[in-house]
Order: structure tokens, then C-alpha cells, then sequence
């Protein structure tokens, strides 16, 4: 399972918990303005937006799993098995593939606004990466620095829902997400009332009590919950560092530790990476499960107008700071 979320300060900061019990090689990868993305149905894009992200760089194809652009524009995709649909071509739509879809939406388009119109065209296909590569059932999260959508494709069609949290999981489907808040109003940071029975006297023995009822398994719905209210409760200072940090600390609200999600025998799905980008200075910080501390990689510490894929293996080995 994975979670992605949006957060502001004085800047802006996307990013998501890629949880799963394999890694496909991710590496950051940063695309410049003059990487030619080739399309499988659709026209290439011979110059883009930059872009930013964690991706599989396969035949020099930047498989991205989560993205930004120099706009600040970002989007993730997060698993959806059972109820993502990808179609055959159509005449007069753009015909792009899951796999496609990051580089066509965040090469393209500066804002929500503008990816919704490209939306209005576009049917997902069916059309696999590779043999070894085939289709990821998923759906997407979009954000700019102000407003954030999912697109979900489908059996009925393209779904594309506006996202007043800026949070996404995975199963069910986003509008059972948002509507299953409404079991969890009464969830508080503070302590309320006895609202019980004015006939019993109940006390406040412990602080947290508030939150009593706030889902902590790891299930889809149950994170949805738990970051959506972590995340709409936070308080931070909006430095760089102090954002950034507090992100980190929101994603953990919903991380997998190896052990506690056996997806099959002795396998565990676990939090691979974290990330967190400033959507607006284009930075891409990450940490992974071995490696707490850290690591970030600037776009504009590139050549935007580069032609080839840059690539920064992820550090992954614990850095521990020994004091004596
Ligand atoms: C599995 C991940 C979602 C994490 C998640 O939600 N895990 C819970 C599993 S579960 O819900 O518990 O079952 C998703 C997120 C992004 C995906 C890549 C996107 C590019 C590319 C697309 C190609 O078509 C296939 C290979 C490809 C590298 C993809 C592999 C994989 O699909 C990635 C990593």
C-alpha cells in the first residue's frame, strides 16, 4: 500500500510513503526540457517541463512512481488492483499508457487547471511497458500549490474527483475515501465534553483521548483516516527545514514496519521510501526504510534545458551521526 500527500507552509510540499515488499531499481531521476518523451499512441514531446521524481529507468524510459515539474505541478501513482481499468485506443482521444501518463500530464501542464483540460482527452490504455513490465493497476494523485485531484480510471470510465484533503491511499475507490471521513467527526486533538450520559461521571485520565477511534492498522481506508487527520491537524514553522521535517513526521503516521503486512508467506510489505518534494524550489528529499536520514536532490542544481536523464542512486545505507 503507499499514501501520498500535499502539504503547505510558506512553500508547498507533495510527496508519499511507497510501500510494497520488492524494489523495481528506483533511483531520483531528473528529466530535462529537451529529453525527447516518446508516447506509444500519442505524439512525442520533443520539449517538456523539467521533471523531478522517483522512477525505474528502464531503455533510458524514466518509469516515474512520483514526480514534480518546474511548476511545481506533481503527481504519484499509488495502487489501485481490482478497480483500475485501462481501455483500448480510441480515435480522437490521446491514447497514453499508465506508464506514460506522469511524463504526458507533468510535461505538459503548469497547473490542476491545465491537467484537467488534458484529462478531458485523454483514454488510458491498455498497452504494456514490456513483457517483464506489464500494467500497474493504478490510480493518481495531481497537486499544484494550490489544489490537488484524483483520476481514477475505471470500468464506467475516467474518473476525476477533486481531493479537498490532499490525501490518497489505496482501495476503495476515492469518493468511499472521503465519504468514510464522515464516520470519524468526532475525532479530535482536543478532549471534548462528556458527552456520554450526564448520569455516569467519566474522566480524562490520559491526554490523546480525543483521538480515541482513530484507525492505526495499516489497511487502505484506515490510513486514508489517520493522515488525512494528521496531516489537516498539523502544526509546524514553515522554515524549509521545520516543513520538511514535520512532512516526514506525517508520513510516518501511516508507515509500514517490516513485519506487521504479510502479503505472502514470509513476505512483508514495507515503507521502501519516503519522499517529500518543495514543489516550489524543486527539491526532491527522500529517506528509505535502512536510511533515516535526509537525502535530497535540486532540480536546479541541473541543466534544465539538458537532453539526457540524470539518475542519483538512492543512498540507503544507515548514516548515523556517532558523537563520541
Ligand atoms: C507497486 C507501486 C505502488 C505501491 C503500492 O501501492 N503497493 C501496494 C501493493 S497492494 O495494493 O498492497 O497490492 C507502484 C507505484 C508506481 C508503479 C510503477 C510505475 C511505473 C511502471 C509502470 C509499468 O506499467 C510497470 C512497472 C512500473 C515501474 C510500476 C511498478 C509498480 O506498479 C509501482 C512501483
Amino acid at each position: 500500500m503507499c499514501t501520498s500527500l500535499t502539504y503547505s507552509t510558506k512553500d508547498h510540499y507533495f510527496g508519499r510513503n511507497l510501500d510494497l515488499e520488492l524494489s523495481y531499481g528506483e533511483a531520483v531521476t531528473f528529466t530535462p526540457r529537451n529529453f525527447p518523451f516518446e508516447f506509444r499512441k500519442a505524439a512525442s514531446l520533443p520539449n517538456h517541463y523539467a521533471l523531478i521524481g522517483m522512477a525505474a529507468v528502464v531503455d533510458n524510459y524514466p518509469l516515474y512512481f512520483d514526480a514534480t515539474n518546474e511548476k511545481g505541478l506533481s503527481m504519484a501513482g499509488l495502487n489501485f488492483p481490482e478497480n483500475a481499468y485501462f481501455f483500448p485506443e480510441v480515435d480522437g482521444k490521446d491514447n497514453i499508457s499508465p506508464f506514460e501518463f506522469i511524463p504526458w500530464i507533468l510535461g505538459q501542464c503548469e497547473t490542476v487547471i491545465e491537467a484537467k483540460k488534458l484529462l478531458s482527452k485523454i483514454n488510458l490504455v491498455n498497452v504494456n511497458f514490456s513483457e517483464q513490465l506489464p500494467l500497474s493497476p493504478l490510480h493518481w494523485m495531481i497537486a499544484d500549490q494550490s489544489q490537488s485531484i484524483v483520476v481514477e480510471s475505471v470500468k464506467e470510465g475516467l474518473k476525476v474527483y477533486d481531493n479537498p484533503v490532499g490525501v490518497l491511499t489505496n482501495n476503495p475507490p476515492f469518493d468511499y475515501q472521503l465519504f468514510n471521513l464522515n464516520n470519524y467527526r468526532h475525532i479530535s486533538p482536543t478532549v471534548s465534553d462528556n458527552n456520554f450520559s450526564q448520569q455516569v461521571e467519566l474522566t480524562v485520565y490520559s491526554r490523546g483521548m480525543g483521538g480515541l477511534g482513530l484507525p492505526g492498522d495499516l489497511s487502505s481506508a484506515s490510513r486514508f483516516v489517520k493522515a488525512a487527520f494528521t496531516k489537516l491537524n498539523s502544526v509546524s514553522g514553515d522554515s524549509e527545514f521545520e516543513s520538511i521535517g514535520q512532512f516526514f513526521h506525517l508520513l510516518k503516521s501511516v508507515e509500514q514496519q517490516r513485519g506487521a503486512c504479510e502479503v505472502e508467506e514470509g513476505k512483508f510489505e514495507f515503507t521502501i521510501y519516503s519522499s517529500c518534494c518543495n514543489m516550489d524550489k524543486g527539491i526532491y528529499y527522500y529517506t528509505t526504510y535502512e536510511n533515516s536520514q535526509i537525502s535530497a536532490v535540486n532540480m536546479h542544481h541541473e541543466d534544465l534545458d539538458g537532453l539526457e536523464l540524470t539518475t542519483y542512486l538512492l543512498v540507503n545505507s544507515q548514516q548515523v551521526n556517532s558523537i563520541n
